[in-house]
C-alpha cells in the first residue's frame, strides 16, 4: 500500500505577530498567529474595527511581512518566493478602496491587470473576457468604457472586484468587498465568491463586518485581541 503524501495548505500562517512603530508607541496588531487556509473553501474574517483585520490581509495578500512568524503558499516561504511573484501569480486582492487606475476606463482598469499578470482567456480575446465579467456584476457595456471616475462608489467597487476575478489566481483576498453594495448586488458577489471557491477550487478570503457574508461562507474566523479563531459555520 503506498502512502500519499497530503499536499501543503495553499496558504500558511504560522507564528504570525505583527506590531507598528510610530515615533511614540508600538501598537502590536496581531499576536502569534497560526492558521492554514485550504483551497475550496470561502472564509471569512470579523473582528471589531480596529482588531487588525485589514492588517492581517494586507501579510496575507503579500503586500506588507509580519514582523515575527512565516507566510506559506504551498509550502514555499513568500519571501523567497517573492512577494511580486506572489502577488502577481498567486493571489488578488480586493481593496476598501478600490485602487482603480483613475485615468482608465472600468474595462481598461481590468484588462490592464490581465496583461500585467499575464493572464489569458482560454477562449476569446482579454477585451471580451473582461466585458463578461463586467457585465456578470453588472456593469453594462456603456459603463465598461467610461472613465472609473465617471462611475458611482457602488461601480467602482465592481470594477474592482471585476478586475480580481479576471485574473485567475489561486487565493481571491477581499477587504470589506460588498460595503457599498446594495442587498442583491452584494448577494450576487457572495454568489460569486461561493463558485469560485466550490467550482473552481479557489481559496478566498473576506474581511467583514456583514453577517449575511459570514452566514454564506464556509468558515467564519473572529480577531480579537491579536488573536484568530475559528467557529464552524452552522447553517
Ligand atoms: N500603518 C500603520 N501604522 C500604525 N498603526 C497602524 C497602521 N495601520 C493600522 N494601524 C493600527 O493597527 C490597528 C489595526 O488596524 P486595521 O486597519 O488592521 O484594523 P481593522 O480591523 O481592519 O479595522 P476596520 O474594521 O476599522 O477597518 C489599529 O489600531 C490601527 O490604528
Amino acid at each position: 500500500m503506498t502512502s500519499a503524501t497530503a499536499a501543503p495548505p495553499v496558504l500558511r500562517l504560522a507564528g504570525v505577530s505583527h506590531t507598528y512603530s510610530g515615533q511614540r508607541r508600538r501598537t502590536a496588531v496581531l499576536k502569534d498567529i497560526d492558521y492554514a487556509f485550504e483551497r475550496g473553501t470561502f472564509y471569512t474574517i470579523l473582528g471589531p474595527s480596529g482588531s487588525g483585520k485589514t492588517t492581517l490581509l494586507s501579510l496575507a495578500s503579500g503586500l506588507d511581512t509580519p514582523t515575527k512568524g512565516t507566510i506559506t503558499f504551498e509550502g514555499q516561504d513568500l519571501t523567497e518566493l517573492g512577494l511580486g511573484r506572489y502577488r502577481n501569480q498567486h493571489a488578488a486582492t480586493i481593496f476598501q478602496q478600490y485602487n482603480l487606475l483613475t485615468y482608465l476606463t472600468a474595462l481598461q482598469n481590468v484588462t490592464c491587470a490581465m496583461e500585467i499578470t499575464g493572464t489569458k482567456p482560454t477562449t476569446g480575446s482579454r477585451k471580451a473576457r473582461a466585458l463578461h465579467l463586467l457585465e456578470k456584476i453588472g456593469l453594462d457595456k456603456a459603463m465598461a468604457t467610461r472613465n472609473v471616475l465617471q462611475l458611482s462608489g457602488g461601480q467602482q467597487q465592481r470594477v474592482a472586484i471585476a478586475r480580481a476575478l479576471a485574473c485567475d489566481v489561486d487565493i481571491l483576498f477581499a477587504d470589506e468587498p460588498t460595503g457599498n453594495l446594495d442587498e442583491d448586488t452584494a448577494a450576487g458577489i457572495i454568489g460569486t465568491f461561493r463558485e469560485l471557491a466550490h467550482e473552481q477550487d479557489k481559496c478566498v478570503v473576506v474581511v467583514s463586518h456583514s453577517q449575511q457574508l459570514a452566514a454564506q461562507s464556509d468558515r467564519v474566523l473572529t480577531l480579537r485581541k491579536g488573536k484568530l479563531t475559528e467557529q464552524v459555520n452552522a447553517r
